[in-house]
């Protein structure tokens, strides 16, 4: 769906992104991952041409960059920054409106997609239809801003730092509300960050650039294998590992309970991940933890032995 062959942007003497190489499945998430400076944003912005390589190939569906109207490559892929740029002296439902208005969709199914949009992000449409961008929450505005680069229904999606201005809570909903909305829609989208635990929830594949070079691109449960191994070990950081856990829902991970129910000391709610099961277990000094589904049935377990199990398969 996107394919980068050998990409290189140069400024000058600087070499922004630096012959990089890499593909993104159809329905699938790429993160770009990596520290301030590296090159992930020029690589979003050469994807979509808004700003042109200086060499290499970039293809979408199969078909040069460069071989497409721009108006039409563009109306392809749904853009999402952090300083999300919604018009300030248009409402809502406006904002959201500009790209099915440009298509010329008449009033009825413009609507229609704004009531969908706004209840696929999770915002109440009555509530937010008539709102102007400065009445809402950062976060309000990030799902607006999401809401308007699927207007279109475009098949791919560039996202740049789009949760970066939220508070560490509304981050975490909205990265969960992606990945729920991402597995109805099945888009193709490229993520930049720079925070790893981000990259972690969300990512399918995660690319790990320095300086313009991709260091390693990879699922996240192989990255540490494979690449510059070095450069990608010390910044992932040793706690990785523990990191990586959050990615693994307990209810694929259960087993039956190997002793009587009212023997647990623990007890955690079948949504929680290793992550959570693990925290808990090693604070209470518990080798295992009962799991109760949501009607409040009693599930299995989780124990330290699955864990460590896991962890050693991403190693
Ligand atoms: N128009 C430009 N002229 C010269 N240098 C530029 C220009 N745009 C970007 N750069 C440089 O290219 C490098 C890569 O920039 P880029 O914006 O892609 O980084 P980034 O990884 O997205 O960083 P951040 O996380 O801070 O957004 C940086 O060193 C930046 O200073």
């Amino acid at each position: 769906m996107i394919a980068l062959q050998e990409v290189c942007k140069f400024y000058d003497d600087l070499k922004a992104v630096d012959h990089l190489s890499l593909e993104v499945a159809e329905g699938e998430i790429c993160v770009l991952l990596g520290k301030s400076g590296c090159g992930k944003s020029t690589t979003l912005k050469m994807i979509n041409r808004l700003i042109p390589s200086t060499s290499g190939q970039i293809k979408v569906n199969g078909k040069n960059v460069e071989d497409y109207v721009v108006e039409n490559l563009r109306r392809s892929i749904g853009y999402v920054v952090q300083s999300i740029g919604l018009f300030p002296y248009m409402t809502v439902e406006h904002n959201i409106s500009l790209v099915p208005q440009m298509l010329k969709w008449d009033k009825k199914k413009t609507r229609a997609r704004v009531e969908e949009l706004l209840e696929l992000v999770g915002l109440d449409v009555d509530l937010y239809i008539h709102k102007y961008p400065g009445e809402l929450s950062g976060g309000e505005a990030q799902r607006v801003g999401v809401a308007r680069a699927l207007a279109a229904d475009p098949p791919i999606i560039l996202m740049d730092e789009p949760f970066g201005a939220v508070d560490p809570i509304n981050r975490t909903r909205l990265q969960k509300e992606f990945v729920r909305i991402q597995k109805q829609l099945h888009k193709t989208v490229v993520f930049v960050t720079h925070d790893i635990e981000e990259a972690l929830k969300i990512g399918d594949k995660i690319g790990i650039m320095d300086k313009g070079v991709l260091q390693n691109f990879a699922p996240p449960e192989k990255i540490m294998s494979g690449g510059n191994q070095a450069f990608v070990r010390d910044f992932l950081g040793e706690d990785y590992f523990l990191k990586i856990l959050s990615r693994f829902p307990i209810a694929d991970y259960l087993v039956s309970f190997s002793a009587p129910v009212t023997d647990y000391k623990l007890c955690l709610p079948a949504a929680s991940n290793l992550q959570n099961a693990l925290a808990m277990m090693v604070s209470q000094g518990e080798m295992k933890t009962a799991v109760q589904g949501e009607n409040g049935t009693m599930l299995g377990e989780i124990n330290l032995d699955t864990v460590l199990r896991v962890l050693k398969r991403s190693e």
